[in-house]
């Protein structure tokens, strides 16, 4: 049944120019009256409409980000940004894709609560860096929790603690409180009516950028040049931004829901902004478009007919997947390429987005605006944080696979006669359809080692199974597809990974815990949000010697689908 909240399904295609150009007009006259009936609704939406005209007011600040950036340059060798989701990923993506340039300080995103990516911030220089405390609401836990420890370590090491902090945050939150009481250096006091994944071109991305020393204002420009192109005066087929949504909808509604965006390697960071921006929008209601991101590109065999492309590349570098591309196209995929003239492009891809996805919502009829679902992974988290806090325990207790003699779990449906994790995956790769995904979810650092093994785990099953397949590292996916995966199509199927390796001394201030622990609970804890929401969802625990038991994991995962290939 419909919830009452929802407005109706709208197919762009079966509306006439008119009446699509007044849906685009209401959307950038801030009218939330398109997403919803419900006034209450309305209200909420209202404020959150402000990434519309974000770049020209974020225009007036310029001036102030420009003249701070230029104050610290020279006084700090790091600068380490923490924060989630929309406060972090676009930050990131500029890090990797550009870099400081010469002169400017080292940059970092702390996005994880993984103990070892934690112990290598420590290792810094502390008296030489500057943290960046990034969180629209002020209340995220990774975020508070990673401010508190740096600022007992800096405390320890300097005077004036508050001359090392600085906060992007909306007015009135505990973090803005906080900064005010502790003399936080700066406060960048981001616009309210901006959501933390619309948020790129605000001061969420702009002082990072001015911090890496990049022209922010030619974003700013970017931005406003494709703002213009997406004017409702313009012709709905070349309008950018209207006519990627009703691409992206159209094949959604043709049962091609996994949008899989393939991006020129030297882009491909931005692919994780995007990957929030669609899969928190519009994964929700049990419905939604799933993006597909960080897949290596494959040949037509290997995907299904579930897929649909876009392609993100730089002009002079057409030739990159030329082949691929019109293999793709002679065997009848749909994909829409992208050509950049240079990075600053971003600036403009960020508003397209916006926008396609905020139209997406209209003809989907879902709230493009609000994350449902990612409440319940918070809540189970902390009960289990509770739990440990006045036991010294956690309520869990793995059975132990013989062969990879790892730990493990597995729930959501998955039912076999002895607990053997053999049969647990066998299991859930005969029940996934071919419109199923399988997404793999390590709560492990940040190395190329654990990337790689996971970049062909995915290769592996894709090509065995034609299914799409998602790696996405824990808990940075929480605050961005984990949306989805608990609110979206129940195409997903799971697998969580935790490793042994708690550091005793990493206790965080005023919580009782270290990061372990918090990390651990955040991956028991949405094991448990997903397995509650009947989600096929396996947990492997691993020991510390766990990039060892991964590449086991892999050739156990290719004799067990060779099996199962076999067998259909
Ligand atoms: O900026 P905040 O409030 O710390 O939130 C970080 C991220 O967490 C989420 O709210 C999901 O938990 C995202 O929507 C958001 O981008």
């Amino acid at each position: 049944m419909d919830s009452p909240k929802r407005v109706k399904l709208l197919r762009p295609s079966k509306l006439t120019d008119d009446e699509k150009k007044k849906i685009l007009s209401a959307i950038l006259a801030k009218d939330p009256s398109v997403f919803t009936k419900d006034s209450e609704i309305q209200k909420v939406i209202k404020n959150r409409l402000g990434w519309v005209d974000a770049s020209q007011r974020m225009r007036s600040k310029l001036p102030e980000i420009k003249e701070f950036a230029s104050q610290v340059k020279d006084k700090f060798s790091e600068i380490v940004l923490c924060g989630m989701g929309g406060s972090s990923l676009f930050p990131l993506a500029l890090a990797k894709i550009f870099g400081p340039e010469e002169g400017w300080p080292n940059f970092h995103v702390l996005d994880t609560t993984d103990p070892e990516e934690v112990a290598k911030i420590e290792e810094k220089d502390l008296k030489k860096t500057l943290f960046i405390i990034a969180s629209k609401s002020g209340t995220t836990i990774e975020t508070i929790t990673q401010f508190r420890y740096f600022w007992e370590k800096i405390a320890k090491q300097t005077d004036n603690p508050g001359s090392h902090f600085v906060a992007i945050t909306d007015e009135g939150t505990p973090l803005h409180r906080e900064g005010e009481e502790k003399g936080f250096l700066k406060l960048f006091l981001n616009p309210e009516d901006v959501g933390g994944r619309y948020a790129a071109l605000t001061y969420v991305g702009l002082v990072p950028g001015a911090l890496m020393g990049l022209d922010i204002e030619r974003f700013l420009e970017k931005a406003e040049e494709m703002q213009e192109a997406c004017s409702p005066d313009i012709p709905w087929e070349l309008n950018p931004a209207a006519w990627l949504s009703e691409y992206m909808a159209e094949h959604f509604f043709l049962g091609q829901d996994k949008l899989t965006v393939l991006a020129d390697p030297l882009l491909r960071p931005f692919s994780l902004w995007i990957e929030q921006l669609v899969a928190e929008s519009l994964g929700k209601e049990f419905t939604g478009i799933v993006p597909i991101v960080g897949e290596t590109p494959g040949s037509p065999t290997v995907y299904g007919p579930d897929r649909v492309f876009v392609y993100l590349g730089l002009r002079g570098r057409q030739d990159l997947y030329h082949r691929l591309f019109s293999d793709l196209k002679d065997a009848g995929f749909p994909l829409k390429q992208y050509f950049l003239d240079d990075y600053y492009e971003l600036g403009a891809e960020c508003y397209r987005w916006e926008l396609a996805v905020a139209l997406c919502g209209v003809w989907l009829g879902l709230n493009p605006f609000d994350e449902p679902d990612v409440i319940r992974a918070k809540k189970k988290t902390k009960e289990v944080l509770d739990t440990f806090v006045k036991t010294g325990d956690f309520p869990v207790e793995f059975y132990v696979d013989d062969d990879l003699n790892v730990g493990f779990l597995y729930a959501g449906g998955l039912k076999v006669q002895y607990p053997r994790l053999r049969a647990v995956v066998k299991k859930l790769l005969y029940e996934t359809p071919p419109w199923g995904y399988f997404a793999f979810l390590p709560f492990l650092p940040y190395s190329s080692e654990v990337e790689e093994i996971f970049t062909d785990l995915r290769t592996l099953l894709r090509g065995r199974r034609q299914c799409s397949t998602i790696m996405g590292f824990g808990p940075r996916y929480l605050h961005s597809i984990g949306q989805l995966f608990k609110g979206g199509p129940r195409s997903g199927r799971f697998f969580i990974f935790t490793r042994k390796g708690r550091r005793d001394n990493q206790i965080i201030p005023d919580f009782g815990f270290t990061f372990w622990d918090l990390e651990f609970a955040q991956a028991y804890g949405d094991f448990q949000a997903l397995s509650e929401d009947n989600r096929p969802v396996i947990h492997i625990h691993l020991t510390d010697n766990y990039i060892e038991e991964l590449r086991k994991f892999y050739q156990f995962m290719e004799e067990v689908t060779r099996l199962t290939e076999d067998d259909t």
